[in-house]
């Protein structure tokens, strides 16, 4: 199957004399070029400026460039470079000589001479179709290099051309080439839907207009595959489904190829995909196959851990006997109820709004476990290894939300990937067959679990480990497929308490008493009237960006920090989306200075002192989504200080400093505004949240329940009455998940797991004595005094 060639470009070999430009974020280059030869007519020049997209180009190295010749306004005549080829020298001596260029260490005279008599003229294509042509010939050491700098320079170059003519931008051919090597091109001119699979970043539209360019008939089994698959993942993820009925995803891929006339080749495309396992059939249920075995070892693995043995089996008399409290605090009796369901059951669910002790209550657990293993461990062998085979573990689908815990509870908290030892886009080191260690392990925020992850941490808890998952399930569900917390409650076969008494007092209270309301479907009466912590400025959406300025502008007076104060919307666009509040921050947060350095990546400008967002999970870097930080510098590719040699900036999360190079700067955004979704797992002490009519579907229940609860001490509501009022009476939308029934199902299947030992080691039960104190217990942070709305109001 041949693509078209381009007719018409003209060809100009030359020598690279100096690359005049390079971007820091793309491929683009501005190149001059000494002319060998040409196709051009009236060229007198001996040079000629080349622009276009160009891989590790070396100054000095023979290019044949194909293109058109435009006319810049102030440059004059250039080449527009669609392609180009590295011109490889016609002779022995001369490819010896481009071998010992410099360009590729640790090759000198010899070796190169013996490549070339090994392998011939043709021996640049040979080692890059296959390594091992050198095997024998030179070091293993220097042929990887070389094969590594021919891959980059070449390999690379040739993918690039390819890629030019099927609108494929560089920077996704130099992700095609890192996953596919040198078998990219291939793939990618005879395969094209195998990458909808395969790899991220090419969506089905651009496969399929590869596929059409190459002549792939519309009817092709792989085409119709692919529409299918993409149809599926497509839904799964905007809409949080795990899975489809047959009809709708006939009907949606369908609708996602504009042609009726496919249906039956469609249908038997899903019993294809469902004969090689990528789709998997339950019933009327159909799944991608990641999601069906997500769903089912999820409930499987719970099943698992709730019919496993327990290493202590606590009766309620010990449970009495050392009951801690944190603090001075009385709990009441659905809390004590907590405490005890949480020490006694293998699985335990602890539910309920801001407010209602769920920390309290996790801090009470903690400690009075740890009470008993400290008198058990008295009876052990070696008590030092008999605690650490127990100890507890905590963590959080975010960094921040893992913060928190650290510093409300004072035990060490983490993220759930960095727990389970997930490097990016691979494998979790801690698994099944090699689970995580401890006697507790406890989940906070779990509404924010979706059902891939669930999996993974859920399969790398061991038999006999107590697991306590906390969470609020009135917040918004997880961004991912899976609506896991309000299945795992709604199965009612998980112990599960739900803490419903609001104990915050003072500053946040009334947020959580509104938090209540919009919980039960409705806005309070007082809704409109001012507290002390709480204030709302009901305004049109064209004037809500002059309404927040007016705030924030009160509130930097009044001495608030870009830290303490966070502004939130359901959007990026409009003039009061993410987008445009950010901008609008940035310059009342952080004015721009006269000279200052600046780095720009799309429309955003990041300067020193800019509040940022990481948008990517980095768990090498340990930085995950969602986490904030500050820019601590710009620095620019000659400054001193600079030891990247790339523009860069350097941003300061919580103490530990990161650089990111200016390609990268698309994992991140200013912070000043960001998505209640992106805010999930935070907390501000001022929370600003913007709702306008504008926001049409957005606005439900649970996404301003969670907007609102992300403030500490106070909250400004700006927009409009009616869209508050229409989203405290939107339900959230309905996901099609089936993890609820699956736990319902009572057929077991279960794990044995290595741990198993842990049982059997357990010491017997015994009547215990305690030396433990309550200041073993570190009472929750409160937050800062003296600050309310009406402080910065306009006057
Ligand atoms: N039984 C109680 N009596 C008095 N105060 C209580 C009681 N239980 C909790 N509190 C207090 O109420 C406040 C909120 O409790 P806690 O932080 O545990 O709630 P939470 O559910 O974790 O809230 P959030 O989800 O907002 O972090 C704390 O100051 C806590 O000390």
């Amino acid at each position: 199957m041949a693509y078209q060639e381009e007719t018409q470009l003209e060809k100009i070999t030359g020598t690279l004399q100096n690359v005049i430009f390079a971007s820091s974020d793309s491929y683009f280059k501005i190149l001059s070029i000494q002319i060998e030869d040409s196709t051009l007519e009236n060229w007198q020049e001996p040079e000629i400026i080349a622009t276009g997209t160009f891989a590790d180009v070396q100054e000095g190295s023979m290019y044949a460039f194909y293109g058109t010749v435009v006319r810049h306004p102030k440059y004059g005549q250039q080449l527009k470079v669609v392609r180009y080829e590295n011109e490889l020298p016609p002779d022995e001596a001369g490819l010896i000589k481009y071998f010992v260029s410099g360009q590729f260490s640790g090759i000198g005279q010899k070796t190169a001479e013996k490549i070339v008599d090994h392998l011939g003229l043709n021996a640049v294509n040979l080692i890059l179709d296959d390594v091992h042509v050198l095997d024998g010939i030179i070091k293993e050491a220097t042929s990887k290099k070389l094969v590594h700098s021919l891959q980059l320079n070449l390999g690379l170059e040739r993918l690039f051309q390819v890629g030019n003519r099927f609108g494929i931008g560089a920077d996704i051919a130099g992700k095609l080439y890192d996953q596919y090597g040198s078998e990219a091109q291939d793939i990618l001119t005879q395969d094209p839907y195998r990458l909808v699979f395969e790899f991220e970043g090419i969506a089905f539209k651009t496969a399929d207009l590869i596929g059409q360019k190459v002549g792939i008939d519309r009817e092709d089994d792989r085409r119709l595959q692919a529409a299918v698959y993409a149809t599926i993942m497509t839904i799964s993820f905007q809409y949080g489904h795990t899975y489809l009925t047959r009809q709708q995803l006939l009907q949606s891929s369908i609708q996602l190829l504009h042609d009726e006339a496919v249906r039956q080749d469609l249908d038997q495309a899903i019993t294809k995909l469902l004969t090689t396992h990528v789709l998997v059939a339950d019933g009327d249920k159909l799944y991608a196959a990641t999601l069906y075995e997500a769903e089912t070892q999820v409930a499987d693995d719970l099943k698992r851990l709730l019919h496993a043995n327990q290493p202590f089996d606590m009766s309620s008399e010990d449970i009495d006997v050392a009951f801690m409290t944190p603090g001075q605090l009385v709990l009441d009796s659905t809390q004590i109820a907590a405490v005890k369901a949480g020490l006694k059951a293998q699985v335990f669910l602890l539910t309920g709004g801001p407010g209602t002790g769920k920390t309290t209550i996790v801090q009470s657990i903690v400690a009075t476990w740890k009470k008993v293993l400290q008198a058990q461990a008295k009876y052990s062998d070696n008590a030092q290894d008999f605690l650490k085979m127990y100890s507890v573990k905590m963590a959080s689908p975010t960094g921040r939300a893992a913060k928190r815990m650290t510093e409300v509870t004072g035990y060490d908290a983490t993220t759930i990937h960095r727990l389970l030892g997930i490097a990016d886009l691979g494998e979790p080191e801690f698994t099944s067959d090699n689970p995580i260690s401890g006697g507790l392990l406890i989940i906070d925020e779990a509404s924010m679990l979706d059902i891939e992850l669930t999996a993974k941490l859920l399969a790398a808890v061991p038999n006999g480990m107590k697991l306590i998952i906390v969470g609020d399930s009135d917040q918004l569900p997880s961004v991912g497929p899976g609506n896991v917390l309000a299945d795992l409650v709604g199965s009612e076969k998980i112990a599960h308490v739900e803490l419903d008494t609001i104990y915050r007092q003072g500053r946040g209270s009334s947020i959580t008493t509104l938090a209540q309301h919009i919980k039960n479907g409705q806005l309070p009466a007082d809704f409109r009237q001012n507290q002390r912590d709480r204030s709302t400025f009901m305004v049109s959406h064209d004037q809500t960006d002059l309404a927040i300025k007016q705030v924030l502008q009160a509130a930097i007076k009044k001495g608030y920090t870009q830290d303490d104060l966070q502004i939130l919307t359901p959007i990026y666009k409009t003039t009061a989306g993410v987008n445009a509040l950010n901008a609008m921050a940035q310059a009342l947060f952080n004015p721009i200075k006269p000279a200052q350095k600046s780095l720009q990546f799309g429309t955003t400008v990041f300067r020193k002192g800019d509040k940022i967002l990481q948008l990517e999970n980095d768990s090498e870097r340990d930085v995950y989504n969602g986490d904030m930080g500050k820019i601590i510098a710009v620095q620019y590719k000659n400054d001193k200080s600079n030891d990247d040699h790339e523009d860069r900036i350097v941003v300061d999360f919580d103490g530990k400093e990161l650089s990111y190079p200016k390609k990268n700067l698309n994992q991140l955004a200013l912070a000043y505004a960001t998505t209640v979704h992106k805010a999930q797992g935070n907390e501000f002490k001022l929370v600003i949240v913007a709702l306008t009519t504008r926001f049409g579907l957005m606005l439900n229940r649970n996404l301003l329940y969670t907007g609102i609860t992300r403030a500490k001490e106070a909250l400004i509501l700006v927009g409009e009455y009616e869209a508050f009022n229409r989203a405290a009476q939107t339900a959230v939308p309905f996901r099609a998940t089936f993890l609820k029934n699956r736990l319902a199902d009572d057929s077991v299947n279960l794990r044995k797991s290595s741990d198993d030992k842990k049982v059997e080691q357990s010491v017997s039960k015994r009547t215990l004595t305690f030396e433990m104190t309550n200041s073993d217990i570190i009472a929750p942070l409160i937050g800062l005094n003296g600050i309310t709305p009406y402080d910065f109001m306009p006057n």
